[in-house]
C-alpha cells in the first residue's frame, strides 16, 4: 500500500501520486521535493519500495516509522549520501526545484550545499565554534573579505539561537560546547552556505527535555526560510513541529498526510496503531 490510501473515516477522491490525503490548508504548498517510485537495495536487500511523496517548500515534514523502515535510507537519498555507501543501487526520480538530483551531471558538493544535513549526535569539526561555521561558506566562496565571514557567522550562530552564549567565546573549541549548543552550532553550520533544504535525522533523540524544546523552536522559526524534513522517534514531537507526517513501514511509506490529519484520524490501521503506541 502506498500514500493513495484512501482514509477509511472519510472516504475522499484519491490524491495525486506523491501528494498528502489532505493539504494542510494553513501551509505553503510551493513543491520542493518530487519523489517518484523510488527504490534503494543495499547489496541484494532492498530497503525502500517505490516510494511516492511530494515534499513542500517551508514547511516542516516529519518521517516516522519503527525502527529499520528505511526512514534515515531515505533521507539519505536526498542529498546522495548514500552514493558513499558500496553496493547501494537507487531506480526512481528524486527531483529538486525539478531538477533529477541523480543526473549524472549533478554537481554533488553543490547539491549538499542545497540540502545541509543535521545528525541525531551532534558532530561539530574539533575546531573553533568560530570555524565550524565560517569554514563551508569559505570552501563554497560565499565570503571574500574577513569582515563579511565575520557577519556571515553571527547571522548563522543568531539564527540557529547560539549567538548570545558564544559570542565572547568564538575562539574556544566547537566541542567544549554542551550537547544542545552543540547541536544548534551543528544547525548555524548548516544554515550559514543558505540551503533550501535542512535534513535532519534525529535531531533531539541524545539531548535532553529543555535541549529539545529549543531545537524544536528553532526548527518551527526556521522553517520560515528553509524547508526541513526530520526523522523523529517522538510522537510528540512530530505532532508539535511538523506541518507533514509521512509514515514509513518495511521501506514503504504507508501514509502520508498533514500531521493533525494523521494524528487526529489516521487513515491506515498500521499508522494508527504505530501512533498509539501498540507497536513499534
Ligand atoms: N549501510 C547499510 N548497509 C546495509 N544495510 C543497511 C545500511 N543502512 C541501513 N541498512 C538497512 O536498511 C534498512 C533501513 O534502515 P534505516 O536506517 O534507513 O531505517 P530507519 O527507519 O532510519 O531506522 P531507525 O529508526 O532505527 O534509525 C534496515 O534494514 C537496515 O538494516
Amino acid at each position: 500500500m502506498n500514500i493513495q490510501a484512501a482514509s477509511r473515516h472519510t472516504p475522499q477522491p484519491a490524491p495525486e501520486v506523491g501528494q498528502p490525503v489532505t493539504r494542510n490548508a494553513n501551509a505553503h504548498h510551493e513543491l520542493s521535493i518530487r519523489v517518484r517510485d523510488l527504490s534503494l537495495w543495499y547489496g541484494e536487500t532492498q530497503a525502500l519500495n517505490k516510494l511516492n511523496i511530494d515534499i513542500y517548500q517551508k514547511n516542516v515534514t516529519a518521517l516516522i516509522g519503527p525502527s529499520g523502515c528505511g526512514k534515515s535510507t531515505f533521507l539519505r537519498c536526498l542529498n546522495r549520501m548514500n552514493d558513499l555507501i558500496p553496493g547501494v543501487s537507487i531506480r526512481g526520480l528524486v527531483e529538486m526545484d525539478g531538477r533529477d538530483v541523480n543526473a549524472v551531471k549533478m554537481d554533488e558538493v553543490a547539491l549538499r550545499r542545497r540540502v545541509g544535513m543535521v545528525f541525531q549526535k551532534p558532530n561539530p569539526f574539533p575546531k573553533s565554534i568560530y570555524e565550524n561555521v565560517a569554514y563551508a561558506p569559505r570552501m563554497h566562496d560565499l565570503v571574500s573579505r574577513k569582515s563579511e565571514q565575520d557577519e556571515l557567522v553571527e547571522h548563522a550562530l543568531r539564527e540557529a539561537g547560539l549567538w548570545n552564549e558564544v559570542k565572547d567565546k568564538l575562539h574556544q573549541p566547537g566541542t567544549s560546547l554542551s550537547g544542545g549548543q552543540q547541536q544548534r552550532l551543528c544547525i548555524a553550520r548548516a544554515i550559514a552556505v543558505q540551503p533550501d533544504v535542512i535534513l535532519m535525522d534525529e535531531p533531539t533523540s541524545a539531548l535532553d527535555p529543555i535541549s529539545t524544546a529549543t531545537i524544536e523552536d528553532l526548527m518551527d522559526k526556521l522553517k520560515k526560510q528553509f524547508t526541513i524534513i526530520t526523522v523523529t522517534h517522538n510522537m510528540q514531537q512530530a505532532a508539535r513541529v511538523a506541518d507533514y507526517t509521512a509514515f514509513f513501514h518495511l521501506g514503504e511509506i504507508i501514509e502520508y498526510n498533514d500531521t493533525q490529519m494523521m494524528f487526529s484520524s489516521p487513515a491506515t490501521k498500521k499508522a494508527e496503531d504505530y501512533i498509539t503506541g501498540r507497536y513499534g
